[in-house]
C-alpha cells in the first residue's frame, strides 16, 4: 500500500483495475498455425496521489479506465508471442516508468489453459479446448526495476485409486476415523512458487522461458504425486505427499526460491448399504465410494530453502 500522512492520519491506498479480460491470437506460425491465449489481468498502482483522498483534485490520478485500455494496446502491441508472466512484467514496467507518480505496480493475471486439439492425430492449426488448470502471475514491479515475480497452477485434480492412507494419527474420545493403508486420494492442487530474479533485468531472456518452466514445475509436481507408472508410490498422508512435491521442486529448479502448496484432501467416502433383510446390500471392498466436495481436509504449507550465513 501507499502509505502517506498528512493532517495527522496516515492513509494507505492503491487503486486499480480487476478482471480485465484479454485474448491474443499471434497468426505466425510459418505452418500457418495459429497460436492464443486468454488473460484475465488485474492491476493494482501504488502511487503519489493523497491530493485525490485528501481534497477533490485528482490530477495526480490514473484512470483505473486508463488501465484497462492499455491491457488492450499493450496486447496488439506485443507482435510476439509471450509467456502470461512476460505480459505481467511488461505491464508493470508500463505503469511504472510512464508515469511519475506510480512508484510500484501489482500485476495479477490469470491465463486459461486453452490447448490445441489434435484431429485425427495432427495438431490443429487453429482449433483449442479448454483443459483444467490455470495459470497465474503475480508480478510486482518497482520504479527501480525491482521485481518479485511469482507463478503458480491452480485448480490441479488429481486422484488416485490406491497407493494411499493415514494411520498411527492422535487418537482420543473424539476420533472414529480408522487407521487405514488403503484409501483413495484426490486433490486440488493449488501451487504457487516466487522466482528468485529480484530485478526485471536478471530475468531470462530465453523466449517463451517461463512457459517451459511452468510446464516442467507442473509435471514434477505431478510424477511426484503418482510415483512410477507401473508401482506409484505410497502416501502416508497429504502432508507428506506435499512435502516431497515442494521439495522436488526446490530440488529440480534453482530458480525458484519459494513454494506454496495448498492441498485439500477430497474425500471419496467408503459406500455400504444394509437393511436388515439385506445385512450386506452394498459391502465396500475398496470398489463403491460416495465422492463428496465439502467438508474437505485443508492442508497447505510453504517451502523454501535454509541458506546458511558461514
Ligand atoms: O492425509 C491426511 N492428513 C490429515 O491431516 C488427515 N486428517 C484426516 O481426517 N484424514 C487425513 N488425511
Amino acid at each position: 500500500m501507499a502509505q502517506e500522512a498528512a493532517e495527522g492520519l496516515r492513509v494507505d491506498q492503491r487503486h486499480g483495475k480487476a478482471r480485465v479480460r484479454v485474448g491474443r491470437v499471434w497468426r505466425q506460425g510459418l505452418d500457418g498455425s495459429h497460436h492464443f491465449v486468454e488473460w484475465n489481468v488485474s492491476i493494482s498502482l501504488l502511487s503519489h496521489c493523497l491530493s485525490s483522498y485528501h481534497r477533490d483534485d485528482n490530477s495526480d490520478i490514473v484512470a483505473t479506465d486508463t488501465m484497462k485500455n492499455t491491457v488492450y494496446v499493450k496486447a496488439k502491441e506485443c507482435e510476439d508471442r509471450l509467456s502470461v508472466e512476460e505480459f505481467a512484467i511488461l505491464l508493470g514496467n508500463h505503469f511504472c516508468s510512464f508515469y511519475p507518480q506510480v512508484y510500484t505496480a501489482v500485476v495479477n493475471i490469470t491465463e486459461k489453459p486453452w490447448e490445441r486439439v489434435c484431429v485425427d492425430g495432427k495438431p490443429h492449426l487453429h482449433g483449442f479446448k479448454l483443459g483444467s488448470e490455470n495459470h497465474t502471475v503475480d508480478a510486482t514491479i518497482q520504479k527501480s526495476g525491482a521485481l518479485t515475480l511469482t507463478s503458480g497452477v491452480a485448480g490441479l485434480a488429481l486422484l488416485k485409486t490406491t497407493q494411499s492412507g493415514f494411520e498411527k494419527f492422535v487418537r482420543d474420545k473424539y476420533t472414529i476415523l480408522p487407521d487405514t493403508r488403503e484409501r483413495m486420494l484426490a486433490t486440488e492442487v493449488n501451487a504457487s512458487w516466487r522466482y528468485s530474479y529480484e530485478s526485471v533485468a536478471s530475468i531470462p531472456k530465453k523466449e517463451l522461458y517461463f512457459n517451459e518452466k511452468f510446464m516442467e514445475v507442473k509435471k514434477v509436481l505431478m510424477d511426484t504425486f503418482f510415483g512410477p507408472p507401473e508401482t506409484g508410490v505410497y502416501s502416508p498422508s497429504v502432508q507428506r505427499t506435499l512435502y516431497l512435491m515442494g521439495s522436488a521442486v526446490l530440488r529440480r529448479f534453482p530458480d525458484v526460491a519459494l513454494i506454496h502448496l495448498k492441498m485439500p484432501n477430497i474425500h471419496f467416502l467408503p459406500v455400504n448399504l444394509s437393511t436388515k433383510e439385506n445385512p450386506s446390500m452394498v459391502k465396500f471392498k475398496d470398489d463403491v465410494y460416495l465422492p463428496t466436495d465439502e467438508p474437505h481436509g485443508s492442508i497447505e504449507a510453504t517451502l523454501s530453502r535454509i541458506t546458511s550465513k558461514m
